[in-house]
């Protein structure tokens, strides 16, 4: 089976957070200097592309990415397709069969051009992580830059994904993913002190 990548791409282009730090990549010694090699070096946010977050992100006694066990960023995956709600509630998942899987990735459409940071996007409703945790699920997955929206401080919907130990999987590409349950990798970096990560994410079929 086909591994189908769900990832941005990272270079000058990609869009990162308003005033945050964009994505470079430059040659430090070029083949003409060291006669055997090209040796390059990256820059950029670690909340850039599809990434991971680290609850020290939004809590400053919060794990880092490296402490967040490797487990939890494979399993089994539903895709959700749900058309640019402006939040995404309870309601709108309970009639989804989660008995089979771990993850849940949202596929809201809400974020169509990935040239540039939306105006605005589809967010997830603080009512949400509890009826996941419920139902067994540890991680939640979105195609969108952030699960809170842009101009939030209190961040309800990383608070309440965290207290119920639910991990959080931002900027997927999805566009080109169908509904239904897929094997999904989306292994951070072993950074210590980070908190966030880019990832490679990838879905197959089972
Ligand atoms: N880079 C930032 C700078 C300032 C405030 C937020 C961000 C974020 O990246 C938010 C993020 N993607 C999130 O995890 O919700
Ligand atoms: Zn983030
Ligand atoms: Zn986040």
């Amino acid at each position: 089976m086909k591994w189908m990548d769900i990832s941005m791409k990272l270079d000058a282009e990609t869009p990162p957070w308003p005033g945050d730090e964009p994505f470079t990549y430059e040659v430090t010694y070029a083949m003409e200097d060291t006669g055997s090699v090209n040796v390059g070096q990256f820059k950029g946010s670690c909340h850039i592309g599809t990434h991971v977050d680290a609850p020290f992100h939004y809590d400053s006694s919060g794990a880092r990415i490296a402490d967040l066990p490797v487990e939890r960023f494979s399993g089994k995956a539903v895709v959700v397709h749900l058309d640019r709600p402006e939040v995404i509630h309870k309601e709108q998942v309970m009639d989804i069969d989660l008995t089979e899987v771990d993850k849940i990735l949202f596929r809201t459409n809400s974020w169509p051009d990935r040239s540039a940071f939306p105006a605005s996007y589809s967010v997830i409703g603080s009512d949400l992580a509890a009826y996941l945790a419920e139902q067994g699920i540890d991680l939640i997955g979105v195609d969108t830059p952030s699960v809170d929206p842009e101009t939030s401080k209190d961040l309800p919907a990383h608070h309440s994904l965290c207290a119920h130990d639910l991990l959080i999987l931002e900027g997927l590409v999805l566009e080109n993913i169908q509904p239904g349950i897929y094997e999904l990798m989306a292994f951070p970096l072993k950074m210590t002190q980070a908190d966030g990560s880019p990832v490679r994410a990838v879905l197959r079929n089972l």
